[in-house]
């Protein structure tokens, strides 16, 4: 099998799912290549589980073509081998051990079982893999999920909303977790409908709206609605005077706000802006209370994307 670097794993255009006369996936183009983590975002109805439920062969598109792991997205038989997915969790028993869950899922699969240890460590439950599944927080419940989903040592591995009502320190388990999958050269596609939930493990982002696409690409470069800004806070009034001349002197494009000023950071490097606005303004004699750098979050990027509200 290829999964050297640059190979597409998933490489799919078109993609689209009608449910009578209601588009609910349109015309969207998956690109993931190997070893890369790549967000799936959007808000409740979006589309991102019927995106992965047709890469999975559990829906079957309206349109689209294209390849995953080399073969037609059109026979999910032949590359399913190779797939892991966390849609909906499996049904644990709750009176087993991870472990001993483990072990039946393995089974059932036609697994090796001298693979769990492996996975244990993959998902970080080594040490608790022989504490009952009724004894797991939600967080633990999940990243079994996933141990089951890599029984098979896959090479694509799909998880649907993993973190979905997961507490902060169970969120940031599931990140290492992902990271660790991906660390051995799997590729990795994860949904959320909040990025900042994903934005410190992708390496791309779709952002996907009323089944739409409306971003993809890394994260470094979704659009920003609002320029990013240098902040700055003088004295008080009589100061506040000598800093706006002071500064469009310099040829800054300077909007003056109720508690300061913000300086247009255009296509400068903000921290040498901030370096010489503040030299100058020493050098000048203005006292400056406050100076910083203000960029618009990913989140809010995302959200000027997708507007605020939910579907279904
Ligand atoms: N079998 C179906 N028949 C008709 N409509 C469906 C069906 N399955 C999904 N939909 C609709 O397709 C749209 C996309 O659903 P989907 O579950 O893919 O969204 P999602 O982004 O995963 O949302 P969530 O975050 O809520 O899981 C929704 O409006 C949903 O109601």
């Amino acid at each position: 099998m290829n999964t050297h670097t640059g190979f597409e794993v998933v490489a799919v255009e078109g993609l689209t799912k009608n449910y009578g006369r209601r588009t609910v996936v349109d015309n969207v183009d998956l690109h993931l290549t190997a070893g890369s983590i790549t967000g799936l975002i959007g808000p409740n109805g979006a589309g991102k589980t019927t995106i992965m439920s047709m890469l999975l062969g559990l829906v079957r598109p309206s349109a689209g073509r294209g390849t995953v792991l080399g073969h037609d997205l059109s026979r999910p038989a032949d590359y399913l081998p190779q797939v892991g997915a966390l849609i909906e969790g499996p049904a644990f028993f709750g009176n087993l051990s991870g472990q001993g869950n483990l072990e039946y899922f393995a089974r059932l699969g036609g697994h090796d079982l001298s693979g769990i240890p492996d996975v244990l460590e993959l998902v970080g439950l080594q040490g608790r893999e022989g504490d009952s599944f009724s004894s797991y927080s939600l967080g633990m419940k999940q990243r079994l999920g996933i141990g089951a989903a890599l029984l098979s040592d896959p090479q694509l591995v799909i998880l649907d909303e993993p973190t979905n009502g997961v507490d902060p320190a169970g969120m940031r388990d599931i990140r290492a977790m992902v990271r660790r999958i991906a660390a051995d050269g799997r590729t990795v596609l994860i949904s959320s409908h909040l990025l900042a939930e994903l934005e410190h493990i992708c390496d791309r982002v779709i952002v996907l709206d009323q089944g739409g696409l409306r971003y993809s690409g890394p994260l470094t470069e979704l659009p920003t609605s609002r320029p990013e800004v240098i902040l700055l806070r003088s004295g008080g009034p009589a100061e506040d005077d000598e800093l706006h001349r002071m500064l469009s002197t310099q040829g800054l494009t300077v909007e003056r706000r109720t508690d300061g000023f913000a300086v247009d950071v255009g296509n400068v490097d903000p921290a040498l802006l901030a370096g010489r606005i503040n030299r100058n303004a020493a050098e000048s004699g203005i006292h400056l209370v406050e100076l910083h750098h203000q960029k618009q979050s990913l989140e809010d990027r995302v959200l000027d994307l997708v507007g605020t509200g939910t579907r279904s």
